[in-house]
């Protein structure tokens, strides 16, 4: 699904405009829409406080106001500017409430009793800001939030919590914490990554009539994927298929005091579905990974003090001819020695290679990852994001996805920049913002099992940028039905992966609707 910035969504406005759809139409759809959801909450008319600003978004809640007034609501229509100041549709609309009788009040004129008024609401609507907001929440807006913050009944925010910048998702001061926001044609990058997501409660797309072709025009780069489209990337299994169909992964990790790392990788690829995984780690450790599932394959690589030894390079890049992808990192530790392995496996490799954790880590500089001749993709959590760029951990959650999309663009790779809301951006700068999974998925291994999922979904054929958008939705949902049923307390990687099943079972059998 298609994720706009406020200055997208604007200009595909302004393109439907001049293709005929005048604005008044299309606020008049929006705010219907959200007065629609609101009288799905609240089935039965109840007392309604709607908080309008003056620009478009406070057009929306007034249509949302006609509407719910016509349907029998008691409307309480709460105005942050005097109706003079209204422009355009939303003065027309301002004019449309007014010949409505509908109860308006300026918010300066009715601060004190309004508490009173929230007292005996049964719903909020705020439609204070939305894509127009500039800077820091200003002077009644900011007493207007924290008075609807501060009251208990269900908040609906119409296209973006007041307050949060529809394009970084930043609180400017303070935001709405809505239960619910129903945004317009396509959700805002603000409402999908921290701390904006936050404040969005459930998020409900509405179309609003601008027609598709119209919203490519604008040329959308980021993206977030929906069930629907998950489904249809899951790789197709072939009914006469044979484990050699289904694709091999070689998983090359563990040392010494590490050896469950490469095993939950492997572990998360095969229960993806590649045919066949082997795990190759320091040769002592073999026997401990060997015993912790019989389905993998297990081989020893040359080792020093526990870790991969210098020379086990060329073993494993030749080990990488007969996979179809290599991945390289869970448990592998550090040292010199696993650095020289790491610079040697990208300069040779002839399959796609994930890398991973201390392969990352052992990254000396990435102007290394240019050398490489095939896709390279790497999962940084941003602890080894930062490093990576020399620079901290608050550097890096600052700025997402301007960070994963300069990096992938630079250096042509596909990264994966793990955290709350995973931000996937592909060599060509765009972007992806999963929207599944949970707090309790932040748990030792779980980045080793994304990393099995990634290089199992490649074995098996899938694109690679496919795969490196379904595998942390896929990890996600996983994590989420893990959660569901044994708690985000209680979730560990090897849940993740016992629900890996369920996950896909979920995308099988459900309708496409
Ligand atoms: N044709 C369109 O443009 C459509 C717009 N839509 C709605 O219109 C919204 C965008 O409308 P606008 O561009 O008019 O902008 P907004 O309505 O989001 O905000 C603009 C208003 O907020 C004030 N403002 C901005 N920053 C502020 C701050 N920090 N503190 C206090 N006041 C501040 C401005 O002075 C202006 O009055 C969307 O979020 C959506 O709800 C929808 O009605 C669909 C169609
Ligand atoms: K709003």
């Amino acid at each position: 699904m298609v994720v706009l910035t406020p200055g997208q969504m604007r200009k595909a406005d302004q393109l439907a405009i001049k293709a005929g759809i005048p604005d008044l139409v299309l606020m008049e759809v929006a705010g219907r829409e959200t007065a629609e959801r609101v009288r799905h909450l609240l089935p039965e008319p109840g007392h309604v406080v709607i908080f309008a600003g003056k620009g478009n978004n406070g057009g929306d809640g007034l249509v949302a106001a006609r509407y719910l007034d016509m349907w029998g609501y008691d409307v309480n229509l709460v105005l942050l500017r005097p109706g003079d100041e209204y422009r355009g549709s939303s003065a027309a609309n301002f004019k449309a409430c007014k010949a409505r009788s509908i109860n308006i009040s300026i918010f300066s004129d009715v601060k004190t009793r309004l508490n009173k008024e929230l007292e005996r609401a049964d719903l909020v609507i705020d439609a204070m800001l939305g894509t127009g907001l500039t800077g820091e929440v200003r002077g009644e807006f900011a007493r207007a939030i924290e008075m609807i913050n501060d009251q208990s009944c269900p908040v609906v925010s119409v296209d973006i919590p007041s307050g949060v910048e529809g394009e970084t998702g930043r609180v400017l001061g303070m935001a709405v914490k809505a239960d619910l926001t129903v945004t317009m044609a396509c959700p805002k990058v603000g409402l999908l990554v921290y701390p904006g997501k936050k404040y969005v409660g459930n998020l409900h797309v509405v179309d609003i009539g601008i027609p598709g072709e119209i919203i490519m025009k604008v040329k959308p780069d980021h993206f977030v994927l929906t069930e629907n489209e998950a489904r249809l990337l899951l790789p197709e299994r072939e009914v006469d298929g044979h484990k050699g169909s289904f694709g091999r992964v070689l998983m090359v990790g563990g040392s010494r005091g590490m050896s469950g790392a490469p095993s939950l990788g492997g572990l998360a690829a095969l229960r993806v579905g590649a045919g066949l995984v082997e795990v190759a780690v320091p040769e002592s450790i073999q026997p401990l990974v060997a015993i912790t599932a019989s389905e993998l394959i297990t081989s020893g690589l040359p080792e020093k003090d526990g870790k991969l030894n210098t020379n086990s390079d060329s073993i494993i890049t030749k080990k990488a001819e007969r996979a179809d992808v290599l991945a390289l990192g869970p448990g592998l530790g550090r040292g010199r020695g696993i650095r020289t392995v790491v610079a040697s496996v990208i300069k040779k490799a002839k399959k796609p290679v994930v890398l991973d954790a201390d392969a990352l880590n052992e990254i000396e500089s990435p102007d290394i990852l240019k050398e490489s001749e095939v896709p390279l993709i790497l999962t940084p959590h941003p602890g080894e994001m930062a490093r990576l760029l020399d620079t901290d951990i608050k550097g890096v959650q600052s700025n997402r996805i301007k960070i994963a999309r300069e990096f992938a663009t630079t250096y042509s790779v596909y990264l994966i920049l793990k955290g709350a809301d995973t931000v996937i951006a592909l060599p060509d700068g765009t972007i992806y913002i999963n929207d599944t999974g949970n707090e309790g998925m932040a748990t030792a291994g779980s980045g080793d099992v994304l990393t099995g999922m990634v290089s199992g979904l490649i074995a098996q054929g899938l694109d690679i940028q496919e795969a490196v958008v379904l595998a942390p939705y896929l990890h996600g949902l996983s994590g989420d039905k893990a959660r569901d049923n044994v708690t985000s307390y209680s979730l560990t990687a090897g849940t993740i992966i016992e629900f890996i099943a369920g996950a896909i079972m979920d995308l099988t059998t459900s309708v496409i609707n």
